[in-house]
Formats: C-alpha cells, structure tokens, sequence
C-alpha cells in the first residue's frame, strides 16, 4: 500500500516499511546521492514531524538495511522549493528540474552552477565596506539557500570567519534586535516554564546532535547581551558544520532567556528579549533543569549540549552538576583550554624545552583562564608524573584585584582557589610580570589594552621568546593588538589572539600572528563524541584533541613564527581531532557506537556534510 498525496506545490508521499520502495524512491528523488552520502552528508526528507531518513550516523538507520521504519517525505516544489533554504539552488536548478518541480517562469532563464553562484556572491560580499553588512548578507545567504552558505563558508574560510563569528558577530549581538529578521534558533524564555519539552518539540528538525546554548550573560568580551546573544550559537553552530561537517539539520541553536541586567537593552525598544532582571538561584536552576531533562527526553543521551558564554557564577556549576548524567562540554571552560595547550604543545619546537620548564601568568580568572591553566596543569602532571597539586605550582593567575595569592583564599570563588599560592600580595600585572617572571602570558580577562607597553617590553626583557596570547574577544577586548605584541616586543614575541590580526611588518620582517581560538577545537571535538557515540566528555579527550591540534602544525607554519595551522586546513584538522577524540571515547569505554572503525581519520572525513548540490531529478 501507498499513498501517494499530490499538491500543486508540495507532494507528499507515505511509504510502508518495504525495503524495496524505499530505495526505489530514493533512487527517483536523489539519483546522484548514494546511501553512503546519505549516511555521511545526507538531509531528512521529512517535515520533521513525520518519520522521515532520520539520524544516518547514529544508530537509526546505520545501515541501508536498517531502512525499513515507515516514513513519509515531503518534496516541495514551485516556491515553496525557492523558498526552503535547505533544499532551494537557485539559478542552479537545471532545466529538467524546472520542469519536474513547476519552476519553471519562477526563475530567469539562466542556469548557472553551484561554482558561479559562488564566485557571483564572493563578488558581492567584497563590495560590503561594512563587515556588520557582509554578516546580514552572509546570514540573508543562509536563509535563502544553506548549501550555498556552507560552500562560501568552507571554500573562503580564511575570508569568511571573521564575518561569521568573531569579531563581526559581536556587532552583531549588540545589535541583533535591530537586525533579527526570522528566527534561526529556539526562544526558551521564562515564560516557557512547564513547557520546555513542547518547545523543543515545535522545533522542525527531530535528529538533533548538537546544541550549542547561551544565556547570554557574558558574550565574548561585550558583557550581558541576554536574548540578542543568540547570533553566538548561530554563529558557533555554522561552524560545527562549515568547519567541522557536522549536518546543518543536526545543529540546534538555542537562547536561555532568564532576562538581562544591562540596562541600556532594557531600556531599548526594540530589544527582542524578556525586559526583567535577570533571574538567579532556585528560578535560574529550575529553569535550566527543566531544559536538560527535556533534551535528553527528547534527543536521548548521545545529543551533545555546548555550554556558551554563560557567566562564570553559572557556568561552572552547570557544567559540574550535568557532567555525569549528561553529554556536556563548555566551550568557555574546555574547548579554549584544549586550544591553548595545542598552541603551547606547538610553540615547544620554536622556544624549546618542555611543558614543564614555563612559568605562565593569565591576566582574567574566570571560565577561559582558570579552565586553561587546570589543563596545562594535567597535561605537565601526565608528562611529568608529578601531581596536579604540584604541577599547579608554576600557573599563577591575575584578576580584577591583583594576583591571586594565598592570603586571598577565603574570599576567592571556588574556582580560583587552587591558584592562591604563597606569595606576597601584587596588585597590578606589570608587577606581577616582574615577580612572577613568566616564560607565557595568556590574557583571559575580556579587557582590552590591559597588555601595556611597559608589560610587553618586560616579557621581553625576561624572555628571548616570549609567547604572548590575547586570547579575549572581540577585536576591541584584546589585551594588545598583534602589532603592539611585535614591535614593544621589538620582533621577539611569538604571538597569538582570540579575533584574527593581519599580518605585521616590523623592520623589514613580516610577522603573521595566530589565531587561538577555540574554533579550532569544538567543531573536530564535536564531530568525534558524534560519531563515536559517546555520552561523556572527559579531560582526557580534550588532552588528545590539543595533542591532535599540535600535530597539524606544520615546520612551514614554524618558519612564520606561527604555532597553529591556517584555518584553510581545518576540515582535515577536525577529522584529525574527531578521531583522536573518538579514539578516547572508544578507550575508556564511554563510545557507544561499536564496532570501533578501524580508520578513524578516513571515518570522520567520510561523515562529513558536503555542501555540493544534489540532483533532484
Ligand atoms: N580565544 C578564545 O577562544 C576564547 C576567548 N574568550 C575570551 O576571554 C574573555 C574572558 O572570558 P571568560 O573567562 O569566560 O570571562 P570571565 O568573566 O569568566 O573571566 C574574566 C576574568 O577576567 C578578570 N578581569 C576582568 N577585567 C580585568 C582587568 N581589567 N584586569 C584584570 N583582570 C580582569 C575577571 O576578574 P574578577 O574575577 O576579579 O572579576 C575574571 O577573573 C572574553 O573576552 C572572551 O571573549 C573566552 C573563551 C574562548
Ligand atoms: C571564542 C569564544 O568562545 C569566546 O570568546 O567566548
Ligand atoms: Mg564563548
């Protein structure tokens, strides 16, 4: 039996569980995609609220046998098809699918390719002066037509992540209620309490495998943003995919609005969120409680759930209480800690020495400095043998009143307490630098211009290579520019920033900084907890990615003073990582997809979402 709907712009088709026709339709539908793209890069037919090609690298349709689940898909045509953003080519439909799926007069008569479409948008987005302009392009792309967004954004990465993510999309948050057209994430508000598992389930996509979530209290270095911090999951999501090949329909951006303290947000007309305070204690932890339960009801234990740019009085917290029961990973915390030590890792080979022979001193805390230092201190502790508690030793730390020493034990949040080593009391970083004498500095404090001239000079001073990171976010929350880094420095720092610097000419020689970013980590980091199946995140798997990272840096990246590889390599650096992740979760038994690929490497690349056209002839 088969009933077989036919509307002037949608056909709808329901299939019984007949192996046989499944295939057949399949074959009709999507003659240039075999199972195999369909497993690793293949889109769900179904509405969402249907059956449907569901989750092709879990466990639900592993396999062609396993096609065999009733399911209904839904091909649109005429506008309907112009106007569904995952499945609309544009001026790239052929003659034959304008006739078979009633385009035809819907679209002048030109028919280009996916390669000229993107040659025609790059054109397009290089006109835009303002970078704020070439992200509502970039985003009006993503609405219009994904496949498209995904090939710009993978073939002109370099160009593109800085419009898509830092710094433009700090911009972007700051002015989001001014610029929100349609919703491109899930709302989860106050309001919805008692309903959040009905919200989820409003949502169009069912085979969700990663959700990256804020509540966007503390969004990059820009302080609380509340509901207009969505463009961060947005942003962070597009490149779980573009960067890491993770499908586009398996991403779920989601905002947490509890309200907002920023005043002038509250005070503004067109701001999208609630307008209250923010809500703290047991109405803040109920909410986020009702939130995890409804995601794992709804998605199962495998979906991965991204922690973003809470504020560290949560952050923390959150990730400690859901760690056991559930697949988290705050990328605050951990996914910028296993970026930086990759970049540690990698600058050996330029300073020499090893882990343990640095001093390193962080101006900033919180989630970025306290989550990069605990790993450092892990990674000397497995190299060394030593204990943590001893290899914390050479780790100090500096915030908002001074370094953190022994004598401030009692009023420091939990989180700082096991840097408070015996010292006497430093207020400022220049004399910290010039106490401590340290081989690294990390700026991890979200205030730009905090590395000063006299404290750069002084690293100088102290170190024939002195490796300084401005890891905060965005451009203008960088504790120095790359340019300051090189010449206070006079050519001698080997340098690395959260947002991209352009390359520096200091006497004669050209200086290409890095960019330390966490991008580098979560996509690939993602990628092998999915295909891998794991239910947990452990330290040891953000070892091995940084591990992984480190590797990819080449000796011509080297020869430029750089200690991460280009973004331009990222895919096959995310494979490198997923696989190493992956190969960690299979280790310690936390991998639930079995049995365990032979090549892990070639596995993650085969999963990969590939953002060429498919033919619906
Ligand atoms: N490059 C990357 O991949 C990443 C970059 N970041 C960036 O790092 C920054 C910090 O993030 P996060 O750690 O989550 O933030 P937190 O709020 O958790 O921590 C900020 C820390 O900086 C300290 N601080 C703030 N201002 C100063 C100052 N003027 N002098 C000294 N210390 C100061 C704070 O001190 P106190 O505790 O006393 O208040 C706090 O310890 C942000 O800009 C963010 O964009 C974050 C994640 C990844
Ligand atoms: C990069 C990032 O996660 C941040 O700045 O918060
Ligand atoms: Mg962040």
């Amino acid at each position: 039996m088969m009933w077989l709907n036919r509307h002037r712009h949608n056909i709808n088709i329901l299939l019984p569980p007949t192996k046989g026709l499944v295939q057949k339709l399949l074959a009709v539908t999507m003659s240039s995609t075999s199972l195999k793209e369909m497993r690793n890069g293949g889109e769900d037919y179904s509405n969402g609220h249907g059956g449907g090609v569901r989750d092709l690298y879990g466990e639900d349709c592993a396999t062609e046998d396993q096609l065999i689940t009733p399911w209904t898909f839904s091909v649109a045509s005429g506008c309907s098809l112009l106007r569904d953003p995952r499945y609309n080519k544009g001026l790239a439909f052929t003659e034959g699918e304008r006739d078979a799926h009633y385009l035809r007069g819907l679209l002048p008569p030109a028919v280009f390719n996916q390669e000229l479409q993107e040659k025609r948008l790059m054109h397009n987005l290089r006109q835009y002066e303002v970078p704020l302009h070439r992200y509502m392009a970039m985003m009006d792309l993503q609405e219009r037509n994904e496949r498209l967004f995904y090939k710009l954004l993978i073939d002109n990465v370099e160009e593109l992540l800085p419009v898509v993510y830092t710094p433009t999309v700090g911009e972007a948050c700051q002015k989001y209620g001014s610029i929100f057209r349609r919703p491109q994430g899930l709302y989860i508000s106050l309001k919805e309490k008692g309903k959040i598992l009905e919200v989820l389930k409003n949502w169009p996509e069912k085979s969700i495998q990663v959700i990256v979530v804020t509540d966007g209290e503390r969004i990059l270095g820009l302080g609380d943003l509340g509901c207009q911090g969505m463009g961060i999951p947005v942003g962070k999501l597009s490149l779980y995919t573009a960067l890491g090949g993770v499908r586009p329909s398996s991403c779920l951006p989601i905002t947490i609005d509890v309200g907002t303290n920023n005043e002038k947000l509250l005070n503004d007309e067109f701001y999208i969120g609630l307008k209250q305070k923010r809500a703290a204690g047991q109405e803040y932890a109920e909410l986020l409680e009702e939130f995890m339960r409804a995601v794992k009801q709804n998605y199962g234990e495998k979906v991965l759930v991204q922690f973003e740019d809470f504020a560290n009085h949560n952050a923390f917290d959150l990730l400690e209480k859901y760690s056991s029961s559930h697949l988290v990973f705050n990328d605050d915390i951990q996914g910028t800690a296993s970026v930086v030590l990759a970049g540690l890792l990698a600058s050996l080979k330029l300073v020499g020495g090893t882990l343990a022979d640095h001093t390193f001193l962080f101006l900033g805390a919180g989630e970025a400095g306290t989550g990069i230092a605990e790993l450092i201190a892990l990674e000397i502790s497995k190299q060394t043998k030593a204990p943590v508690e001893k290899t914390r030793k050479k780790i100090w730390l500096v915030d908002s009143k001074g370094l953190i020493v022994s004598s401030r034990l009692e009023s420091l949040q939990h989180f700082k307490k096991p840097w408070a080593h015996e010292h006497e009391p430093v207020k400022t970083l220049l004399d910290a630098v010039k106490a401590i004498k340290p081989t690294v500095l990390i700026g991890s404090s979200g205030a730009g211009k905090t590395f000063t001239k006299e404290v750069v000079e002084t690293m100088a001073s102290l170190n024939e290579k002195p490796l300084i990171l401005a890891l905060s976010n965005p451009t203008s929350q960088s504790e120095c520019t790359a340019e300051e880094a090189y010449t206070w420095s006079k050519g001698k720092a080997i340098f690395a920033s959260g947002s991209p610097f352009d390359p520096v000419e200091y006497e004669g020689k050209v200086f290409v900084p890095g960019q330390a970013n966490n991008a580098y980590i979560f996509p690939g980091f993602g990628l092998g907890l999915i295909i891998s199946g794991a239910i947990r995140v452990r330290d040891e798997m953000l070892l091995a990615a940084s591990e992984a990272l480190a590797a990819q840096v080449s000796q011509e990246n080297y020869d430029k003073g750089l200690i991460y590889p280009p973004f331009s390599n990222i895919r096959k650096i995310s494979a490198h990582i997923a696989a190493k992740v992956a190969t960690k979760a299979y280790d310690l038994g936390l991998a639930s997809h079995l049995p365990r690929p032979k090549d892990l490497v070639k596995y993650a690349e085969s999963c990969m979402y590939s953002p060429g056209y498919r033919s619906y002839r």
